[in-house]
């Protein structure tokens, strides 16, 4: 295998290559940008057109992702997987990874889209070189920009994978996409109604790629992800990078919808969150529970028929999402 598709071994040796540019037997050429960043280009006259971002690690202890990505490395620095896309692969925050903590000073997925500017330190850094570094790979006119962002939760979840659609002010959102996720393994997606700071939604909202934050399971340590079953996710990606996928117009059978009701944000250190603390995501909330109450007497009141919950934390930092009410949503408004 050529050197350079041990990009995991080397993020986590925090070791730079001396040769940053390797060509395999048939002409796949990888390319190490920077700490835990490698290009994929597949052999001249082999380009099929798509730009394909593939990140994870963006949390340091969402491992099954890494997982997935250096097995997926491996293969095309093997000459066993023949890319016909170019391929971007990223591991986003490599010092949280090092630390198999979810970030080091500060959550680095709420950075994006210009949240760098008005911060410091490690993530912050890391966020706007992740930035470029998409920038940088999405710039080439004419072609098809896709990027999975791939995570695990914090906590268990009553549907294990699925996916977070970003949102732009007059861009609908691809009913194709949806059924590459489907049948990539998704269960459901939730589709964004307002602007975000989150990496996929700094390149579906800046880059025009089609985004993705993908939950794949339960976030566990380094080599315990037996139970993240990752293969139709992983067969779906194979096809996508060797340029295969079926032809044919693809379902939406069973994939479940929902919309963002409201994001629950905490305001300060009084906000309690009347959840119990192992509760799974996706757990249904009945109307006139109350949520969560913060100061000046601010309560969070179920309102919406059909209403669950995903991402419950009230450990967050003050100003910042604690939790996101969800609804039922239709396959209505696809482009
Ligand atoms: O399990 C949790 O509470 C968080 C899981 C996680 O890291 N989710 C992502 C979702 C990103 C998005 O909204 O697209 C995150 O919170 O950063
Ligand atoms: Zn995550």
């Amino acid at each position: 295998m050529l050197a350079l598709g041990k990009l995991l071994d080397l993020t986590l040796a925090d070791h730079e290559p001396a040769e940053k540019t390797q060509v395999t037997v048939e002409g796949v050429r990888l390319r190490w940008l920077g700490e835990g960043a490698l290009e994929v280009r597949p052999p001249e006259g082999k380009d099929n057109g798509l730009d394909l971002l593939l990140s994870a690690g963006i949390h340091g202890n969402e491992t099954a992702p890494i997982e997935l990505l250096d097995e997926l490395l491996h293969g095309v620095a093997r000459g066993e997987i023949k890319p016909r896309a170019r391929v971007l692969f990223l591991f986003g925050n490599p010092e949280a990874i090092r630390k198999g903590e979810r970030y080091v000073e500060q959550d680095i997925n709420r950075l994006f889209n210009g949240r760098h500017e008005l911060s410091s330190g490690p993530e912050a850094l890391r966020a706007a070189e992740l930035e470029q570094f998409a920038r940088v790979f999405f710039s080439l006119p004419g072609r098809t920009r896709l990027h999975y962002d791939l995570h695990t939760a914090i906590r268990g979840s009553k549907i294990e994978q699925f996916a977070l659609y970003p949102y732009k002010e007059g861009r609908r959102h691809s009913r194709r996409e949806l059924a590459r996720l489907n049948a990539a393994g998704m269960e459901a997606v939730l589709l964004q109604n307002k602007s975000s700071i989150t990496f996929s939604a700094f390149t579906y909202e800046q880059l025009e790629a089609e985004a993705f934050t993908l939950e794949l399971g339960k976030a566990r340590p380094f080599g315990h992800n037996q139970q993240v079953n990752l293969d139709r996710l992983q067969a779906r990606l194979l096809q996508i990078i060797e340029g295969n996928e079926p032809e044919r117009e693809e379902s939406l059978d069973g994939l479940q919808l929902f919309s963002v009701a409201r994001e629950i944000i905490k305001h300060s250190d009084n906000f309690h969150l009347h959840l119990p603390a192992d509760i799974e995501n996706f757990s249904e909330l009945s109307k006139g529970y109350l949520l969560a109450e913060d100061l000046a007497e601010m309560r969070w009141v179920v309102e919406e028929e059909g209403a669950r919950i995903i991402f419950p934390n009230p450990k967050v930092r003050n100003g910042l999402r604690a939790g996101i009410l969800i609804v039922p949503a239709l396959a209505g408004e696809l482009g």
